[in-house]
């Protein structure tokens, strides 16, 4: 048993079914779930929360089985993109909200709120109304409101996407401040990849209702399968055969181009290979890399944070990532020729294709 578990879950809602057969997370897990538009990630949250009944299957927390019980009785707190504090009252009011459910002293609770304000940077405001606040204090606001209560799972609905970058990434660190400082258990619905990066330790991915893949945040970013979760995670796609194992790395062939893999397998296969680990050098002798080849820069596409770096290898593009200082650096323009270095360990063997994920 786990610290949650949930087994044979199903919920219809006619036109929409979620199935999930399994989630189990350990207590202090940060669970992100990603998975593109429409694919369930709000009902399937809005289950756990107890506002969707299911048809079949259990939700189980700390021991405690949720699955019939009403919302606030299962201890589950919910953040939403859009702040969902009550406009009547003010902050603090608002944020005590839920402790006077739990019958407190009232110095404890002036007291509680005035502390969880601090730590979130709203004290200042307490004595406003919401309509009042920008949208960085009042996201701040309903994340105090959640985690007052002390909850024993916090479940987030893309709380972020609504904020500016610079707002953004101030509100990450805080979660990642509760997340340390309280060891709360969370699962956090986005779309936005960096929450990944920054917050959790688990992911899974969600699409027509069902979780397709979930593991640790290492193993489903750098060992995306099926097809589907490299595709939407923006990996390098390839499809090649393997030609035989040579030195205990796995030799295939892509359009002429053989590309090295400490992963096993035989027939034809799909490589994986992230961006960000194709690296781009001036210079050969930099090479400890076992796969070396020789790319022409075809594009540079230029985000806020990241360069994409389009580069042809014979028939095929690969996509890499590089720092907007790498690009200076190296003098990356269109049209010239760079070397092109990937780790054996960074081309992953993913099976068989198989689009419909
Ligand atoms: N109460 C409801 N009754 C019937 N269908 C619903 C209900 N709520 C949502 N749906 C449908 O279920 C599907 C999944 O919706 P959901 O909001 O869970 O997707 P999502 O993955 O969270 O999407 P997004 O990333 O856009 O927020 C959608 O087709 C939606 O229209």
């Amino acid at each position: 048993m786990s610290f949650l578990d949930i087994d044979n879950l199903e919920i219809d809602l006619g036109e929409f079914v979620v199935r999930v057969d399994e989630l189990h997370l350990s207590r202090g897990d940060y669970l992100v779930i990603i998975g593109p538009t429409g694919s369930g990630k709000s009902i399937f949250l809005e289950t756990i929360m107890g506002f969707f009944e299911p048809i079949s299957g259990t939700i189980s927390l700390d021991g405690a089985d949720l699955t019939t019980l009403p919302p606030e009785e299962r201890d589950v707190s919910i953040v939403y993109q859009d702040h969902c504090l009550f406009p009547h009252m003010t902050v603090e009011e608002n944020i005590a909200y839920g402790l006077r459910k739990q019958t407190e002293m009232k110095e404890n609770i002036h007291r509680q709120v005035h502390e969880i304000a601090a730590m979130m940077g709203i004290d200042h405001v307490l004595n406003r109304y919401p309509g009042t606040l920008s949208g960085g204090e009042l996201q701040r606001a309903s994340i105090a409101r959640a985690i007052i209560v002390n909850p024993r799972l916090l479940l987030m609905d893309e709380p972020f996407s609504a904020l500016d970058q610079r707002t953004k990434i101030s509100l990450r660190k805080l979660i990642a401040d509760i997340r340390d400082n309280f060891e709360t258990t969370v699962i956090h619905v986005t779309h936005d990849l960096d929450d990944i990066w920054w917050l959790s330790n688990k992911v899974a991915v969600m699409n027509h209702g069902k979780i397709i893949q979930m593991g640790k945040k290492e193993e489903v970013i750098n060992k995306p399968s099926p097809y589907f979760v490299a595709d939407f995670l923006g990996a390098n796609i390839l499809e090649g055969t393997v030609e035989g194992q040579v030195n205990g790395l796995t030799s295939v062939n892509v359009n002429s181009n053989i590309f090295r893999t400490v992963d096993c397998g035989e027939g034809s296969v799909i490589l994986s290979i992230r961006p960000e680990n194709i690296m781009i050098a001036a210079d050969p002798f930099m090479a400890s890399a076992q796969n070396i080849f020789k790319g022409t820069v075809e594009d540079i596409i230029e985000t806020s944070r990241i360069v994409y770096v389009n580069l042809r290898i014979g028939d095929i593009v690969l996509t890499s990532a590089v720092t907007p200082g790498a690009v200076t650096e190296l003098g990356i323009r269109t049209g010239e020729e760079f070397q092109v270095l990937i780790k054996a360990t960074n081309v992953c063997i993913i099976g068989e294709k198989n689009k419909n994920g």
